[in-house]
């Protein structure tokens, strides 16, 4: 029997941009966070719903980005299983033939957990933006070794996990986000009602 001892908060991303099976982003990604919630049942909270532009820039259409914090009990594998099921669910349909879309669903952290370990996941931390881009980790790295790089993460994890602070770096979601430029946080903008 598991107890309350064994709840750890996790922290998922989600994001898309294109339109799966005619629905679009602004549509699915709320379908796919309200699944998530649904799957692992217990306390969870869905942050809003941002339209950020394609990073890197002009590698596409804009994406819907969101967060979910969610309570989970099992490993942090059992989790990242879960991710890429829904995934799955949301990213294939069948309206004509097997068409490829995606829905990404990232793990972003669980509580303290540095996974591996400390020095491989400081070592894809401060790859390179080029060789960033280029190469894929084969195994989970947490919490993720890019977040503090990216707004369109942060943005919607400011709205449910502010205080969570990153225990590979000491820094709280609030102060990874108060250190983007402003620039950047300009052009990630509030998904208007009427759109989702
Ligand atoms: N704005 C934004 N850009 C991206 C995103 C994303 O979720 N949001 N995901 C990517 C691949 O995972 C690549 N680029």
């Amino acid at each position: 029997m598991l107890s309350e001892s064994d709840a750890r908060t996790g922290l998922v991303a989600l994001g898309a941009n294109l339109p799966i099976g005619g629905v679009s982003p602004e549509v699915s990604v709320p379908k796919a966070m309200a699944r998530l919630v649904a799957r692992v049942g217990g306390k969870a909270s869905c942050s809003g719903l941002y339209h950020t532009p394609a990073f890197p820039a002009g590698s596409g259409p804009q994406f819907v980005n969101a967060a979910v914090r969610i309570t989970w009990r099992e490993s942090a594998e059992a989790l990242l299983a879960l991710l890429h099921e829904i995934e799955a669910e949301f990213g294939r349909t069948r309206a004509h033939r097997w068409e490829a879309r995606v829905m990404d669903l990232d793990l972003i952290g669980l509580d303290d957990a540095i996974l591996p370990d400390a020095a491989t996941r400081a070592e894809w931390a401060t790859l390179p933006p080029e060789k960033a881009a280029e190469v894929v980790p084969d195994q989970l790295i947490l919490p993720h070794p890019r977040l503090a790089e990216r707004g369109f993460v942060l943005v919607p994890l400011a709205d449910v996990a502010p205080d969570w602070v990153d225990p590979a770096t000491g820094l709280s979601v609030s102060e990874m986000l108060a250190a983007r430029p402003a620039e950047e946080l300009a052009q990630i903008t509030p998904v208007p009602a009427s759109a989702a």
